[in-house]
């Protein structure tokens, strides 16, 4: 019997109860890549549970993440989750926190790693999916380990949407979707924000053997052909 994937967060959490404690060996799942495990439902009858699948996507701003993003979710059925949406959608629901965000993303700014990764984590706990492309993030050192301090995951695996700058703002001043930062202003200072903390996020997955590089000049759909051998690997655990 299938049971909708629980709380990544009360699967990998090992303080609180969570299915992770009864997994041999003291396991990490997202690093053994196990997709499902037996665990016993209120009525001590065991079934299998989904295990989450949860790849990072990363880049310059305009370098084709959301685009790339969607691709992937039509063939291969992850659930998208752009922590910047998640953030524009934030302004129109939280008054508190509006100004604050709509200022960060002006100024080319990181919000406060706690309110994204809440954000996320309320998105990952709310889908009946177990597979996420967590867009856009972790765009700094302190977005990765509150990440991982908060929920106790770490990705599968990362991609990186490589990208000149010179495409990127190509790219982002012709977007045309009516965005606070698509103008030469904030796309300047995202620039020197992505050079300087999100850069050495991106070392640090590459060091840790879990960056997989795209090169993202071309169409759209050549640049998807080097995104499908990707999860195509992955077909066991993702399917
Ligand atoms: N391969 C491509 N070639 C040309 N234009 C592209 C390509 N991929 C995406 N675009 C266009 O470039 C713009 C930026 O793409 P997208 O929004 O996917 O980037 P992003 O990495 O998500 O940016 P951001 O970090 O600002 O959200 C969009 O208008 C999109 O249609
Ligand atoms: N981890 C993140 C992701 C996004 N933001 C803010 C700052 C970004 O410039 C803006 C837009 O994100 P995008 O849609 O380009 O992915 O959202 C952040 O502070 N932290
Ligand atoms: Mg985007």
């Amino acid at each position: 019997m299938w049971r909708r994937v629980a709380s990544v967060f009360t699967l990998l959490a090992p303080s609180r109860s969570s299915v992770l404690n009864k997994v041999p060996h003291n396991l990490k799942f997202l690093e053994v890549f196990a997709t499902e495990v037996m665990t016993p439902t209120e009525d001590g009858v065991l079934s299998k549970v989904k295990t989450p699948f949860i790849t990072f996507v990363l880049g310059g701003p305009g370098s084709g993440k959301g685009t790339q993003c969607l691709k992937i979710v039509e063939s291969f059925g992850f659930t998208h989750l752009s922590a910047g949406d998640l953030l524009r959608k934030e302004t129109s629901t939280n008054a508190k926190f509006c100004d604050m965000i709509n200022d960060t993303i002006k100024e080319g700014g990181i919000v406060p790693s706690e309110l994204t990764v809440k954000l996320i984590q309320g998105a990952i706990d709310s889908s009946e999916n177990y597979k996420f492309l967590i867009d856009g993030f972790p765009r700094s050192e302190e977005n990765r380990s509150a990440f991982e301090k908060i929920t106790g995951a770490e990705p599968n695996i990362v991609l990186f949407f490589d990208c000149p700058e010179e495409e990127m703002v190509r790219r982002v001043l012709s977007r045309n979707e009516g965005r606070l930062d698509d103008n030469i202003d904030t796309m300047k200072k995202r620039l020197k924000t992505f050079t300087a903390l999100s850069l050495p996020v991106i070392n640090y997955y590459s060091e840790k053997g879990k960056l997989l590089k795209i090169n993202a000049v071309g169409t759209e759909d050549e640049v998807f052909e080097q995104v499908r051998p990707v999860f195509a690997k992955y077909e066991k655990e993702i399917r």
